[in-house]
């Protein structure tokens, strides 16, 4: 069955409309290109047509190529047009190259190979809300439809290099400034308009363009070779294992250097070799993992509705509190926030407006929108306030005796659809409802630091949880930006449990022998926005200590009982804050490696009665990020099998947003199955043997290792190949 279409509709006035249809983003399918060159074919052959204007249906130009083609094209399911039929023989000869002038009308969005096929029209007209932009590099690929040598003639290197390596599309009305459109017009008059440019087009009223050979825009060889340079320099410093930045530099210089022709044919070779890339498909399986997060079987498949929430209250002004209550304002709900003082209510307070004020002073806001924003919120000492709100979030201190406190009064003071919902980080939600008889309401809403910024929503649920309570918080989390995982109750739920033998394992091999800054080093450069040693730093060493304390708790026999924080912290080195811990820090929070760890590292390994090991001093920096990354991989397979994550992309996700895991990795399940469950297995199966049982691989592992099953499989897929 064809995934799409396009539809002719030829007027008395001699122009076909050409509409693209393919729900739900009309997304170029390789039917809807062709269907595409049959209508353009077909509008060329007719004496009746004089022009042709391309739209798309419902208010949306085009999302670009069809992203579910490129898995099939990658996975060899769908046969390969050949190289350049698409981009050269279709938009370049029939299209671009046509004896009949085309014009684009431009709605919703026009992204990717969308913009690509308007940019080969002769005109372009938009609406001023419209979305466009390149954003092929967000996938790991160029754009593809000639839009590395037809963007920079028409708004210029500079303005096309942004828009193409930072993924970032524009309005309507930047588009027009630009000169990436031509006229910008109000949506119900768009395809009237785009007909009469045609038109004129035709009547020689208006100047027939070919994109691809304009060059007012492109500047002189030598300022061009400097922009580019540039351009390479920011690519390799902002990410230093990507290729595909800088093929694209490569390709956009070709067609200044050689001409545009020879730049799409370089175009056409290169986004073919970067669509069989690693990093493609990892980033295509982030693409459709983060949408996915939001469909939970046996939750949004009961036909629920999201029910509005206007008003939410948040209790306690902290770090987390005072962050959440900006991510609610800034998205604009009404917040009310509760502290037990005036001088915390006022740190509280306080916090939101510096987190506003950053975004002031970086011109994110202006200050108008401040005040607005600022208005949204109201600070109170006592429940008052609470009879009419939708929902309670709170984010006092892990306290459990106070936390059911606390529950037990608001089932008192909010009103009965009211959600109760904590921000708690480990301790267990059945607990904390202990104390009410609202444990249907009673969720989790785990937000990460800074929760104005990080864009990891994790929704704990527990078995009394109700579907609609989940539901709405999925509907809230996509309101404040957020992107929601729903988990399962349990100590450090997803994120943090999956996360916690990254500390664990290197501290583990720092007594047998490692260096800290090498193991830091080694995950930094596989891609980590800090190793583990900095980000112990950052959390602090009393919270670490803590947490580990939690998990000796709950899982004793795979926590390894290392000496090195608390030693260090007796001698008031508690990281970043202290501005000692295992880097010392700068006025401007810079960490620089610091020599005196050596002797709290030569305690801790004499209290653990351990010899360094020379054959781990000498280790590579691959075998350097397997130790630190396989128990992680491990946890994570516990967390599946236990049900705490509904399915493996979630995982994907939570470790890219909220551990900073590399998107181009394809998150930490997809990453363990490039290299394969057995593989992974033997080496934990020997590491345990040399270490202990932290490294033990848990059944799940040990079972899809035998078996050879992806451990991203879904379990019921799972067993129906055992
Ligand atoms: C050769 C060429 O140069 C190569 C290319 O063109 S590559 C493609 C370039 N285009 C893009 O990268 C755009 C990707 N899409 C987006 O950024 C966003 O989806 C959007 C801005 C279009 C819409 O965002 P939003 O309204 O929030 O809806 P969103 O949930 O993301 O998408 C709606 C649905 O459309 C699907 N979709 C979006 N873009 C798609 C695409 N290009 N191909 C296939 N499906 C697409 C999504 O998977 C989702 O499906 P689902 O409902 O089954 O989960």
């Amino acid at each position: 069955m064809a995934k799409g279409r396009t539809e002719m509709e030829v007027g008395a006035d001699g122009v076909a409309v050409i509409t693209i249809v393919n729900p739900p983003v009309n997304s170029l399918s390789i039917d809807v290109l062709l269907s595409l060159k049959d209508n353009y074919e077909e509008a060329l052959r007719r004496d009746d047509v004089k022009a042709i204007v391309i739209a798309g249906a419902k208010g949306k130009f085009s999302g670009g190529f069809d992203i579910t083609a490129f898995s099939d094209l990658q996975g060899g399911k769908r046969e390969q047009p050949k190289v350049g039929y698409i981009s050269i023989d279709i938009i370049t000869e029939t299209l671009e190259g046509a004896k009949k002038p085309s014009v684009a009308a431009i709605d919703g969005l026009a992204l990717g190979g969308g913009l690509e096929v308007a940019m080969a029209c002769h005109g372009r007209v938009s609406t001023s809300t419209a979305q466009l932009g390149l954003p092929e590099l967000q996938l790991g690929v160029i754009p593809g439809f000639g839009g590395t040598q037809r963007l920079p003639r028409l708004v210029g290197l500079t303005k096309a290099l942004e828009m193409i390596l930072l993924s970032k599309p524009i309005k309507g009305e930047e588009a027009h400034a630009l000169g990436l459109v031509d006229a910008i017009v109000p949506p119900d008059e768009l395809v009237k308009t785009a007909r009469r440019w045609a038109l004129d087009i035709v009547e020689f009223r208006r100047p027939w363009i070919k994109s691809l050979y304009k060059t007012d825009k492109i500047e002189p060889l030598g300022e061009a070779r400097e922009i580019l340079k540039f351009a390479r320099s920011q690519a390799r410093k902002q990410a230093a294992n990507l290729k595909h930045p800088l093929v694209c530099i490569d390709v956009i210089e070709e067609g200044i250097v050689s001409g545009p022709r020879a730049g799409l044919w370089k175009e056409a070779n290169s986004f073919q070799e970067l669509l069989f890339s690693d990093t493609c498909k990892s980033l295509v399986n982030v693409f459709f993992a983060q949408r996915s997060t939001s469909k939970v079987p046996g939750i949004t498949d009961l036909g629920l509705t999201p029910r509005k929430i206007s008003k939410v209250a948040i209790l306690g002004g902290g770090l987390m509190g005072s962050g959440i209550a900006t991510a609610l304002i800034l998205s604009s709900y009404h917040v009310i926030l509760k502290e037990v003082n005036e001088t915390f209510l006022k740190s509280g307070i306080d916090r939101v407006k510096s987190n506003l004020q950053s975004r002031l002073k970086k011109g994110k806001m202006t200050e108008e929108k401040y005040k607005k924003t600022l208005s949204l919120l109201t600070g109170v000492l006592d429940y008052e306030h609470f009879k009419d709100v939708d929902m309670v979030i709170e984010a006092i201190i892990e306290n459990v005796s106070l936390k059911q406190q606390i529950f037990a009064d608001l089932e008192k003071f909010c009103p009965p659809h009211c959600i109760l919902a904590s921000n708690t980080s480990t301790i267990d939600l059945n607990l904390i409802g202990e104390r009410t008889r609202s444990r249907d309401r009673i969720v989790g809403a785990h937000f990460f630091s800074p929760a104005h910024i990080m864009p990891l929503l994790e929704i704990v649920r527990t078995q009394k949880t109700s579907p609609q309570v989940v539901v709405d918080l999925l509907d809230f989390g996509k309101r404040i930006r957020k992107t929601p995982i729903v988990v399962g109750n349990c100590t450090g739920f997803a994120v943090n449990r999956m996360f916690f033998p990254y500390t664990q394992s290197a501290l583990l091999f720092v007594d047998r022998g490692l260096d800290v800054y090498k193991i830091d080093r080694a995950c930094t450069k596989f891609g980590m926005p800090m190793g583990p040693f900095r980000l112990v730093d950052l959390v602090g060493f009393g919270v670490a200590v803590a947490t580990g304390m939690q998990y000796l708790e709950n899982f004793p026999e795979r926590v390894y009982k290392s000496m090195l924080l608390p030693i260090m912290l007796e001698d008031k080195r508690a990281g970043e804050s202290t501005r000692k811990g295992f880097y010392i820090y700068d006025e401007k929070r810079k960490a620089s490696p610091d020599p005196e760890i050596k002797k709290y590292i030569e305690k801790s390994r004499s209290m653990a009665g351990i010899t360094p090991s020379s054959e781990l001093m000498e280790l590579q920096d691959k075998d350097i990020v397997e130790m630190v990354f396989f128990p992680v991989v491990n946890e994570a397979c516990r967390v599946l099998d236990e049900g705490i994550a509904v399915k493996a992309s979630d995982l994907d996700i939570a470790s890219i947003m909220g551990m900073g895991f590399p998107p181009y990795r394809g998150g930490i399940m997809f990453w363990a199955d490039s290299l394969g469950a057995k593989y992974i297995y033997t080496r934990l199966e020997a590491w345990s043997k040399a270490y202990g049982d932290s490294f033990k691989p848990c059944a799940y592992l040990a079972e899809r290792a035998a078996k050879g099953i992806p451990l991203s499989a879904p379990l019921d897929q799972a067993k129906a190949r055992l």
